[in-house]
């Protein structure tokens, strides 16, 4: 049961932020262990929503059906006014292109320079960037942007956990993604690495008005980034609201959440 509105449920009258991702009635079981039982979210553009749900309770299987690695039962998963269940492999490589991904094994390339991790991505979608674009610059820019541009010649394993994160996250906005899906970004990270990663998160959503779909355990996280956060419980959208209106609710599936 919906315990808070939905930017979706108010009145028409209010200005909203065009629709980037919107998923609807997702269904997805493995035999009889039913996961996902409808479930549904939109991602407005330039907000961050963070999905939380306990271990076990379906994100990993929502964002693969989101990024097509794992096909739903039914539902509906349109990214940029497309629905990516009806597209053809070449149209969803486009559409991809579009999309960062910050996983949580989303390693760098050991026997690469952090400046050839950069460069990496740039070649696989030299589609997207035209040939005047400068290599160099594109690599420095995303660098400075999480503050890091004195690493670029430096190995993976030189790095600090906290470090590879940040060159992770400037590979994926080295692509200029409209909209990134971060997998637990701060886990294994002490609070003080974790805080940092969160606040560039924020500035680089800010920077850039990049669209961010956030899945965490971490109730910090949830609280420093989220504009909306959805709490996945039982395959549905339990409910959605800001963390101050969930953080207060007094129902106990709800509260189990803030409880740490
Ligand atoms: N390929 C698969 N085949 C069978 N069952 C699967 C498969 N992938 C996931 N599941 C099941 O789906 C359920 C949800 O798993 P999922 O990995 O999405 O959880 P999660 O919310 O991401 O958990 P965590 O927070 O621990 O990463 C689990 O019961 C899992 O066993």
């Amino acid at each position: 049961m919906k315990e808070t509105q939905d930017i979706a449920n108010q009145p028409k009258n209010l200005e909203r932020p065009p629709i980037v991702l919107q998923i609807k009635d997702l269904y997805k079981s493995f035999g009889e262990n039913n996961v996902l039982n409808g479930f549904n979210m939109t991602l407005y553009k330039g907000e961050n929503l963070v999905i939380m749900g306990k271990s076990g309770s379906g994100k990993s299987v929502m964002i693969k059906c989101l990024v097509g690695l794992m096909e739903a039962d039914s539902g509906s998963i349109t990214v940029m006014d497309k629905d990516i269940t009806t597209l053809n492999q070449e149209t969803l490589d486009i559409l991809r292109a579009d999309i960062g991904f910050l996983f949580q094994g989303s390693a760098l390339y050991d026997s690469m320079t952090v400046r050839e991790n950069l460069e990496f991505p740039l070649r696989r979608h030299s589609e997207k960037f035209d040939h005047k674009t400068d290599t160099n610059t594109m690599v420095i820019e995303a660098l400075k942007n999480v503050g890091l541009e004195s690493a670029i010649d430096l190995m993976p394993s030189e790095l600090s956990g906290g470090m590879k994160r940040r060159v992770a996250l400037a590979r994926t906005l080295i692509l200029q993604p409209k909209i990134i899906l971060y997998d637990e970004p701060t886990s294994g990270l002490d609070p003080i690495t974790s805080k940092e990663i969160i606040l560039l998160m924020k500035d680089i959503q800010t920077k850039y008005n990049t669209s961010s779909l956030i899945i965490t355990h971490d109730v910090d996280c949830a609280r420093y980034i989220s504009d909306r956060m959805i709490l996945l419980i039982d395959g549905v959208d339990y409910t959605v609201g800001t963390f101050k209106e969930l953080s207060a609710s007094n129902d106990p599936k709800i509260r189990a959440f803030f409880k740490q």
